[in-house]
């Protein structure tokens, strides 16, 4: 069975503002999955969707062959989202706001001490959250996410801001994760995080899926005897500007 199976989910903000036209999208149970796409390109959308956080127009998304829309409370338990630039509390520490969560997820309070473990954060829980650099605040961010031993977890630009060494410290961390049995959906800018995580990768751009498959089948799909070697940068490149000409032909 998928992980997460999306199928024809479409969103508009008003008239003319279509955010999602169309969008299929399935991820393996147990894989890391990138969606990758240009600012605007609707990847953020699309996983408010998939969380339950924003209702489709239309089309329909599954966690493990639960609908979101009619099975919202089941699959919210099973789900967790972590994004980039999240704001903390002042004057609260690791270990206290992870007890808050675990509360407001009914987890058992035990797991507090799993994820400040498993994320490498025990030696820090009674400092202060807001006193963190920005990447063990990421570390932070993942701990919450999770609490609530999530099926799937949602990573929206993880490592957005990071200096190298801490995005290469998340990026480990979430390898653990999935390795773990976590199904993880990752996006990212940066196409050298999406190529070392990612055995599967969809390219959104417009609100359309452009091309999907593993890094490798991507490339092919841009080598050219011009080309013989190309990037994942290159793949980026030429199919999501490729498709936005398109659309605006
Ligand atoms: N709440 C909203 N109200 C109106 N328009 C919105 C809203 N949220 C998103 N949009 C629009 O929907 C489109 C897709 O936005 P979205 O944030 O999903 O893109 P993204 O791929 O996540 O971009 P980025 O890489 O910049 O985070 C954009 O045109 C955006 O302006």
């Amino acid at each position: 069975m998928d992980a997460v199976l999306v199928k024809q989910v479409t969103k508009a903000f008003g008239p003319g503002r279509q955010a999602l036209a169309g969008v299929d999208l399935a991820i393996r149970e147990g894989e890391i999955h990138g969606l990758l796409g240009p600012n605007g390109a609707g990847k953020t959308t699309l996983i408010a969707i998939m969380v339950g956080l924003t209702e489709a127009d239309a089309g329909s998304v599954e966690i493990f062959g639960l609908d979101v829309r009619r099975e919202l409370p089941r699959v919210q338990r099973m789900v967790n989202l972590v994004r980039g630039f999240s704001g903390v509390l002042e004057k609260v520490t690791a270990r206290e706001l992870l007890i808050y969560y675990a509360l407001l997820y009914g987890a058992p309070l035990g797991r507090v001490e799993e994820v400040l473990r498993r994320t490498g954060l025990w030696a820090r829980r009674d400092e202060e959250v807001a006193s963190f650099s920005s990447g063990w605040r990421q570390r932070f961010f993942l701990a919450k996410g999770l609490i609530n031993r999530p099926r799937v977890l949602f990573l929206d630009e993880p490592t957005v801001g990071l200096d190298l060494d801490a995005a290469l410290a998340v990026r480990d961390l979430i390898r653990d994760i999935a390795r773990e049995g976590c199904t993880i959906l990752l996006t990212t800018h940066y196409m050298r995080e999406a190529e070392d995580l990612c055995a599967g990768i969809d390219l959104i751009a417009g609100g359309r899926i452009v091309a999907g498959g593993s890094p490798q089948a991507l490339k092919d799909l841009v080598r050219t005897p011009d080309l013989p070697e190309p990037t994942l940068e290159d793949v980026f490149l030429a199919l999501t500007r490729e498709s936005l000409e398109v659309a605006d032909a």
